[in-house]
């Protein structure tokens, strides 16, 4: 359960006062998630989302997470929306914390995707990038190539301790991440966290996209890696080059990737393993053991991360080229 700050009634009636949502009915801590503090609201008038931000949030960056979700609900995209205070502000201040109102969004997760979903998710990913366009804020990946080194400067010292071997191995693949990262791909808003747990579903159709609050300015195909990770891989760690097909297909079914773009996706692939290997072992190695959260194993993502260095092609993910749906 990602609750890190404790609210009190009081204090977040006090909260509610600000906005025009009727009265607190009930609210509870939601038991999924790692980044921030959320709580499900029921008031007169409805249900809500309350988010508290926490540790990896730049205060600065919530203008961008916010006004990208508006951009995006503008455009067509299912997507939470941030609620107005009265005073037309779209943030407060609760429990000591940087603190927004979003519209709730029907649907469940799923634990067990399979190709069909991954169409789909491929499909909203690429509808996302499209619709990303002409969003006027901008926001750099802290969580690209840049930032790893930074990150994994924290936690070398400590990462055998998740396995014996592992310093030796990321030191060399951070190497040669950084000398070979392209940086002449499409860019534009990429989600860069769109795993199962942030893809709603009613039934087969996809109902909705959460969690922003990773959402930035990066290469385009790059977002295309991280679904692939997240979403095309079984439980006992075997790519599923089904479900890869179906991504692909239902991505290039909206927007073709480039020549460039596939042939990078191996390289692009392991970076992204790389980047949740990085903040889950961080978060392994520092997250204090009584916090309520369910720690993420950065061990997947290391063999996630092998995988791909045996990738030579996109082939190998099941891609294939296809013309946009009519
Ligand atoms: N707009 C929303 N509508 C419905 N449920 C939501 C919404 N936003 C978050 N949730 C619930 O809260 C959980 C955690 O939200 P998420 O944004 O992924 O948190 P975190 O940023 O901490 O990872 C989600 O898995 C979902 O159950
Ligand atoms: N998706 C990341 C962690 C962030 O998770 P979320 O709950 O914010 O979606 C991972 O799996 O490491």
């Amino acid at each position: 359960m990602a609750v890190y700050t404790d609210i009190s009634e009081d204090d977040l009636k006090t909260f509610l006062s600000a906005y025009d949502v009727g009265e607190l009915t009930s609210y509870k801590g939601i038991a999924e998630g790692v980044e921030n503090s959320n709580f499900l609201l029921h008031t007169t008038t409805g249900a809500f989302i309350l988010t508290l931000y926490e540790k990896r949030v730049d205060p600065g960056d919530l203008p961008f997470f916010l006004g990208l979700m508006q951009h995006l609900a503008d455009r067509g995209l299912n997507c939470p929306l941030p609620l107005a205070r009265t005073d037309g502000a779209l943030l407060g201040t609760l429990s000591g914390r940087p603190a927004a109102m979003i519209t709730f969004l029907e649907g469940m997760w799923l634990r067990k995707p399979e190709a069909a979903h991954c169409r789909e998710v491929g499909r909203a990913l690429a509808e996302m990038h499209v619709a990303g366009e002409g969003f006027a804020l901008t926001r750099e990946n802290a969580l690209s190539v840049s930032g790893w080194r930074p990150l994994w400067d924290k936690a070398k010292d400590r990462a055998d301790e998740v396995q014996p071997g592992v310093a030796a191995e990321i030191a060399a693949e951070l190497d040669h991440l950084e000398a070979n990262w392209p940086s002449d791909l499409p860019a534009g808003v990429i989600h860069a966290d769109l795993f199962p747990d942030n893809v709603f579903f009613l039934g087969e159709n996809l109902s909705g996209v959460i969690d922003f609050y990773f959402a930035c300015n990066d290469l385009l195909a790059y977002d295309v890696s991280i679904c692939l990770n997240a979403w095309c891989f079984e439980k006992d760690g075997a790519f599923n080059m089904t479900k890869g097909m179906a991504l692909l297909a239902g991505y290039q079914s909206v927007r073709p990737l480039t020549a460039g773009e596939i042939a990078a996706l191996p390289l692009l692939a392991r970076g992204s393993a790389l980047r949740f290997f990085l903040t889950r072992l961080y978060d392994w190695l520092t997250t204090p053991a009584g916090a309520l959260v369910v720690k993420k194993d950065p061990l997947e993502y290391l063999r996630k991360l092998q995988f791909h260095r045996s990738v030579n092609t996109a082939l190998e993910y099941g891609l294939t080229i296809s013309e946009p749906d009519a």
